[in-house]
């Protein structure tokens, strides 16, 4: 496994693989890798013959009062366990080589990206388009996977994809849990013994929905006021407990087709984000 700092040294390697006919797959993250993460290295490695995953920790995606000096950064145990994987590259750029001075050009995104996240982190899906387009510039692979667990996320890049006329494939993976149920993330690492346990509600609160979906439930208004209830009990202050139409985000009132669940919920001063979707289409 090779790591790279250099922009132009990733493009280099990554155009050179494509070249001799290799399938390429990239895999961006923030780092303080868990299972989540490395589910989308093995989705790759799966499907393409060279994978490449970037490490950067991006600044413009955090609001000023967000949690980017205390981010989790592990990178010596993120490269161990990229290289057991079988992972082939590793992009690991400082900040001046994604954003280096006097730099002035971003992505501004309306529609998909105002809604749930988008109202409560109002600059947050600018900062991750402009990031993941440059990252995309830095390695024009074949495909980028991205999870589930960050839906509105994955849908705002294929919506930037295809807005901006972009040459990347992307593949959506499902969420990888704890055996609890409690999505990995690595703001999980945040939490302590207590806060744990009561976060548990988050996927309590979506099983619950996803079950009286399944019984039948097709109010989207009954099964919203159930998960609020989960979570209250729980103590849990939400942001926002949706269900939205998949693809375009539009809330749901009956739910006559597929739609998706979504959580946003503070537990003590942690953000954590889920969703499930409810019916055909994961
Ligand atoms: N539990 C998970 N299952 C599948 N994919 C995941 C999971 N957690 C994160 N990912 C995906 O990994 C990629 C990188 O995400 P990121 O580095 O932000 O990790 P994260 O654990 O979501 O961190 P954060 O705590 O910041 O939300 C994204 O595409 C994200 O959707
Ligand atoms: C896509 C991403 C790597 C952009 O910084 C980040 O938002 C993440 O890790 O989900
Ligand atoms: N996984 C999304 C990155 C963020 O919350 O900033």
């Amino acid at each position: 496994m090779e790591t790279i700092e250099s922009g132009n040294e990733i493009r280099a390697a990554i155009i050179a693989a494509r070249q001799s006919g290799k399938v390429v797959g990239l895999v961006p993250t923030m780092g303080a890798l868990h299972q989540g993460h490395l589910s989308l290295v093995d989705a790759a490695l799966a499907e393409c013959d060279l994978v490449a995953v970037s490490i950067f920790v991006n600044p413009t995606q955090f609001a000023p009062s967000e949690d980017l000096e205390k981010y989790p950064r592990t990178l010596e145990q993120d490269l161990s366990a990229l290289r057991e994987r079988g992972c082939h590259l590793v992009f690991t750029p400082q900040q001046s080589e994604i954003y280096p001075e006097g730099h002035s050009t971003t992505v501004h995104m309306e529609g998909i990206a105002k809604r749930l996240e988008g109202r409560v982190r109002p600059e947050h899906f600018d900062g991750v388009a402009t990031v993941v387009l440059k990252l995309f510039n830095l390695m024009p692979a074949d495909r980028a996977y991205f999870g589930q667990k960050d839906y509105q996320q994955a849908l705002v890049i294929e919506q930037m994809i295809g807005d901006l006329n972009v040459p990347m494939e992307l593949q959506i993976c499902p969420t990888i849990r704890e055996p609890d149920g409690l999505a990995m993330s690595s703001r999980n690492a945040y939490l302590s013994e207590a806060e744990r346990e009561q976060a548990l509600a988050i996927p309590r609160a979506l099983q619950a929905a996803e079950t009286e979906f399944e019984r039948g439930e097709r109010s989207a208004e009954v099964l919203i006021r159930n998960m609020y209830g989960v979570l209250n009990s729980a103590g849990l202050e939400a942001n926002y407990v949706s269900i939205v139409r998949q693809g375009t985000l539009t809330p749901v009132v009956t739910l006559d087709e597929s739609a998706v669940a979504l959580i946003a919920a503070a537990v003590g001063s942690t953000r954590l984000i889920d969703n499930v979707i409810l019916g055909t289409g994961e």
